[in-house]
């Protein structure tokens, strides 16, 4: 008998929930006044308890803080959420916290009963399956996240792996929703089929079901040959549905008899095709509201959201930032052919304050974008696209001269920078001062002779070779180029001329 406890503040409430219950004899419930109460009836541990109905609305300790303890507690206890509709926005953050579902109060005694039902179904699916991180998708790639968002998704992902059922994950645009559909495929049984995604908000409506099921030559002006659908060419693998939420009414009714029937008709067709494909939706839209609105089948939603995975935004998660920095800067080293070490702690600093509304393909684009202008061996703030930094309010002249700045433009090839501030000082004819004390003697090489060996013309080559290597780093500004270079404005403008160089051709 399945160990059920009631919490809600309202006795009325609670007597009501409880005889719906009671009626079908297959729970032994119990109650609690408000969160407290049913903390400590919890923790007491007297009844290991299967599913907790609780109310969001109460005193001493509201809904979401006893779901969170409770989920603390023990995770695996079901919390199904009872709101009133003002209450709405709780309801949908208690699910993305780790509740099962919500219902609105007055809660109708047969969704109640058929809500747990369902909940507990997918409990028994996912249950008794070993789970462990990371998780891997296809050809070696991890997905990356150490905090604890992201390894209660990994858990869920091993433990959907196991089984056959349809996922809908749930997140904003670039927090990963297509790599988590991946992770899903390539861990399951499936992983030696196709994964074919498709994104439901491309492909025009007349041509939705033809693209899905396929059609017969001659079934409608256009088709002039026969064509498979991607039902068909998934088939014994997995069909990724992106933007599940734009796709038209009419082929959310064909794709929920697929998910019922395991069948499904080539347009034109008499045929009846077995489809042995798993599905998996995403979606960033509101689909609660969609289904209010009319917009988007319930039935439907049920159907793909046996177990939602929630994506958190990357603002969420700002903790595995700096790792995902790291990978990322491995990732473009490879594509790029470049040797980034790593990035400048204050480049890192502007990171962590930006909102990321992009997530994390908007993170990705920034390191490529940074990896495309970088000329030091370490990604600093003058390589972070303009935008980025108009957003976090970083203006490059606040920016105190950071040492591994000025040290790394050196090690992209323009000598050590103390040897360029000496070189480069207002006395134009300064020696090389202490620091050539560190040059060993015995371990240079002497000239051949076939070099221009005039100390003058070398000094020039090296300064106007700095320089220019040094605007392209700052983007052919002149402060940062200074500040950073650690150049006096004065002698760096007069050097520019010098040399004839055109700082405006190293905007970009
Ligand atoms: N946890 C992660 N680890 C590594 N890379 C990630 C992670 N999450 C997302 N990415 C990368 O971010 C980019 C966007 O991811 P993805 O396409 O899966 O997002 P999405 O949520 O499906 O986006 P959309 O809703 O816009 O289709 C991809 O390049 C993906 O590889």
């Amino acid at each position: 008998m399945l160990k059920v406890l009631v919490v809600d503040d309202d006795q009325g409430l609670r007597l009501s929930v409880k005889s719906a219950l009671a009626v079908t004899q297959r729970f032994d419930i119990d109650e609690a006044f408000d969160g407290v109460n049913a903390m400590e009836k919890i923790k007491a541990g007297e009844k290991s308890y299967d599913v907790v109905i609780l109310d969001v609305d109460m005193p001493r300790m509201n809904g979401l803080e006893a779901l969170r303890q409770i989920k603390e507690f023990n995770p695996g206890i079901i919390v199904i959420v009872m709101t009133a509709h003002a209450t709405l926005n709780d309801a949908i953050q208690a699910v993305k916290d780790g509740a099962y579902n919500y219902l609105a109060k007055p809660v109708a005694s047969e969704d109640l009963l058929a809500l747990i039902d369902k909940a507990v179904n997918a409990h028994n699916l996912i249950s008794n399956v070993a789970a462990s991180a990371p998780v891997m998708v296809e050809a070696g790639r991890k997905i990356i996240g150490n905090t604890s968002q992201m390894q209660k998704v990994f858990n869920i992902i091993h433990r959907l792996a196991k089984v056959d059922t349809p996922v809908l994950i749930r997140g904003s645009s670039g927090t990963g929703k297509e790599l988590v559909a991946k992770a899903i495929h390539f861990n399951s049984a499936r992983k030696d089929e196709k994964f074919v995604a498709i994104n439901c908000s491309a492909i025009p409506e007349n041509l939705f079901e033809s693209e899905l099921f396929g059609h017969e030559k001659g079934s409608f002006t256009g088709a002039d040959q026969r064509k498979i659908g991607k039902f068909q060419y998934a088939e014994g693998g997995t069909l990724f549905l992106d933007e599940v939420g734009d796709m038209p009414q009419l082929m959310q009714v064909k794709i929920l008899r697929v998910l019922q029937e395991k069948l499904f008709t080539p347009v034109g067709s008499n045929r009846e095709f077995p489809a042995n494909v798993r599905i998996i939706a995403a979606t960033n839209r509101p689909l609660e509201d969609m289904i209010k609105a009319g917009t988007f089948r319930e039935d439907l939603f049920y159907r793909l959201n046996v177990v939602p995975i929630f994506l958190p935004a990357l603002a969420e998660r700002k903790d595995d930032m700096e790792h995902m920095v790291n990978i990322f800067i491995k990732k473009f080293n490879v594509a790029h052919g470049k040797r980034i070490n790593g990035i400048a702690p204050d480049a890192m600093s502007v990171l962590k304050k930006h909102a990321w509304p992009g997530n994390i393909r908007e993170l990705e684009n920034v390191i490529e974008h940074a990896f495309v202008l970088e000329m030091t061996n370490i990604i600093t703030i003058a390589s972070l696209p303009e935008s980025l930094l108009v957003a976090t309010g970083t203006n490059l002249i606040d920016v105190p001269p950071v040492m591994e700045t000025a040290a790394t433009v050196a090690s992209a090839g323009v000598s050590a920078a103390a040897k360029a501030h000496a070189t480069l000082g207002d006395d134009e004819d300064a020696d090389l001062g202490d620091d050539s004390a560190d040059l060993d003697g015995e371990e240079l090489v002497p000239f051949t002779g076939s070099e221009n060996l005039d100390f003058n013309a070398q000094k020039e080559a090296f300064e106007k070779e700095f320089i220019i290597k040094a605007l392209k780093t700052f983007r052919g500004r002149i402060n940062q180029t200074a500040l950073h270079a650690n150049i006096p404005k004065k002698t760096l403008l007069r050097k520019i001329e010098k040399y004839g160089i055109v700082a405006k051709d190293y905007v970009n």
